[in-house]
């Protein structure tokens, strides 16, 4: 049994749909995100989950109860948002007390639990401090503790740590992951922040324009995409067009500029393209990974390298990054190890070997 599920909601402002008819289904403690680029919906799902929006279409179920229409307050929801909006007039501790005291806890009982979990998230000295007097990842602590306290079935997170700099972002992703594994509570957390997604769900529903794109574990979104849209915005691959291709039991040759490529073969692909009635070209791009693509000096290693002219070449350290360009004119960004540096300069000829891990995608 689904813990949350939405089923074909819909919602528009005016003549605008902002979601169209979307479905999904969340299990009992699992870390869902929805991700996706700025203006694709994905503040308005997690509202339609807290309450704050009602769907024009469409159901919301918490468990086995029809929420749609429920007021936000009954819906055993915690939210975190990412302004964080604590009250600047209460000191931390009268702060994460605030859903306890609402609910008519005894203060006792408040007292206990406050104290638990600021020590969880490592904020007991700082309990008479104000927000104003706190940096921006304690602030963060503070709006978690106190969404946390209640110990609702659900922990809403709207891009908790998108106002927190890089460092503390990356060390907040394991404090949110631990306490909710621990808790072994239903999160949905929104992030347009793509490692983000992938370094801390169980789950990714990629949003693109109010509908899922692909919803996948964080491997198979990346490892696996099967849009274009999803390759991209994952990982930025590159988008190659295909001039043909044919499957050949488990490998497939994809004909694109200068040569012909051979790669795993997906059956999700082959049966659509089987089912698909649109010319292959216009419908498939190959898309490869930075990492994917091998630069070699001469064309003999393999039969199936392209040949390709150096752009430019910047060191990074532990790696060294190619553009090329192809013999019609795409380019390409290539990675490869700082070991296997074959140390190009622009306008030098080198030949690409591509990974079997490169993949066909639905334009
Ligand atoms: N009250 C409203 N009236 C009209 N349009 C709205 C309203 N609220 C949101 N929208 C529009 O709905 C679309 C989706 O907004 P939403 O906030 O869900 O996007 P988002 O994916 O969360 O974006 P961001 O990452 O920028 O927060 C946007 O185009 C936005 O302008």
């Amino acid at each position: 049994m689904a813990e949350i599920k939405l089923s074909n909601v819909v919602k528009k402002y005016g003549d605008v749909t902002i979601i169209d008819q979307l479905s999904l289904a969340v299990a009992h403690g699992e870390f869902f995100t929805l991700l996706g680029p700025s203006g694709c919906g994905k503040t308005t799902l997690l509202r339609m989950i807290a309450g704050f929006i009602i769907p024009d279409a469409g159901q919301v179920h918490i468990g086995e109860k029809d929420v749609t229409h429920l007021a936000a307050h009954k819906r055993e929801t915690g939210m975190v948002f990412q302004d964080y909006a604590l009250f600047p007039d209460k000191t931390v501790f009268d702060n994460v007390a605030y859903g306890l005291r609402v609910r008519k806890f005894s203060s006792q009982l408040i007292d206990t639990k406050v104290d638990r979990i600021l020590q969880r998230v490592e904020l007991a000295h700082l309990k008479k401090r104000y927000p104003g007097e706190l940096s921006g990842g304690q602030r963060q602590r503070v709006a978690l503790a106190r969404a946390l306290v209640i110990e609702p079935r659900i922990l809403l997170m709207d891009e908790p740590l998108s106002n927190l700099d890089a460092k503390l972002r990356i060390q907040m992703r394991d404090v949110i992951r631990e306490l909710q594994q621990e808790a072994k509570i239903t999160t949905i957390f929104v992030t347009h922040d793509q490692e983000e997604a992938l370094s801390m769900s169980d789950r990714i529903a990629l949003l693109r324009s109010g509908r899922i794109d692909q919803l996948d574990t964080p491997e198979g979104l990346y490892s696996r995409p099967l849009t274009a849209y999803a390759a991209d915005f994952i990982g930025g691959a590159n988008l190659i067009p295909i001039t043909d291709w044919t499957s050949r039991g488990t490998q497939t040759e994809v004909a694109i500029a200068g040569g012909v490529v051979l790669i795993d073969s997906d059956p999700t692909i082959t049966a659509h393209a089987q089912a698909s009635a649109k010319s292959l070209q216009a419908t498939y791009q190959l898309a490869v990974r930075a990492e994917h693509i091998h630069i070699q000096t001469a064309s003999k290693t393999s039969t199936h390298s392209v040949p390709a002219h150096v752009v430019f070449r910047r060191y990074l350290g532990f790696k060294v990054t190619y553009c090329v360009k192809l013999v019609d004119g795409n380019t390409l960004m290539a990675d490869v190890a700082a070991a296997d540096d074959p140390r190009k300069q622009a306008g030098e000829a080198v030949f690409l070997n591509f990974s079997p891990e490169c993949r066909l995608v639905l334009v």
